[in-house]
């Protein structure tokens, strides 16, 4: 079979003193979110959907957070890097439809942003990236602002 869908999830603590990084986007806002990288958890997620439809793990397996190089990293190189992983296998991306969970700040004016960044990526067209921003209706550590969860979607083909 050469179609394959994978998903994946990460979720990210709000605390100040720290960028707010999604989608390869810088976004002003007074916190920003933890991690042993730039903790970017939208393109986290899409690399697990990535890594998960060809069966190769997760994001840690192949950039533990015990290690010194991911350090602040960028996560746009992680993702790079798991593209060309599929890539090896003979597997390319298809598209991406992506959920941000975030009460604030509000997303959708930097899904363009964010899109183009995941689709360069990726090697797909803009056309091919969905990045939607939903609030958690004010309920859980999500609506209180202590954390932005990420769900990403894929769909990749392998020639042949
Ligand atoms: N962080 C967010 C949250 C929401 N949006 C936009 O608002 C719409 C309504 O969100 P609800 O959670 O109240 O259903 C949503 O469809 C998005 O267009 C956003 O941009 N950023
Ligand atoms: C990206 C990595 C590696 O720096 O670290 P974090 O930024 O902490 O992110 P997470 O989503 O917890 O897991 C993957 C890690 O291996």
């Amino acid at each position: 079979m050469n179609i394959r869908v994978g998903q994946g999830y990460d979720v990210h603590k709000l605390v100040e003193g720290r960028k707010l990084i999604l989608g390869g986007v810088e976004i002003d806002h007074p916190t920003g979110l933890l991690g042993h990288s730039d903790a970017d958890a939208l393109l986290h997620a899409i690399t697990d959907a990535l890594l998960g439809a060809v069966a190769l793990g997760d994001i840690g397996r192949h950039f533990p957070d015990t290690d010194p190089r991911y350090a602040g990293a960028d996560s746009r190189v992680l993702l790079r890097a798991a593209v060309a992983l599929l890539a090896e296998k003979g597997w390319r991306p298809v598209n991406v439809d992506a959920t941000l969970i975030a009460q604030k700040p509000k997303l959708a004016p930097h899904a363009p942003a964010m899109v183009a960044n995941v689709a360069a990526d990726l090697g797909i067209a803009t056309d091919c990236v969905n990045i939607k921003g939903k609030t958690n209706e004010k309920l859980g550590y999500l609506g209180r602002e202590e954390a932005i969860e990420a769900q990403a979607i894929v769909l990749v083909v392998r020639a042949g």
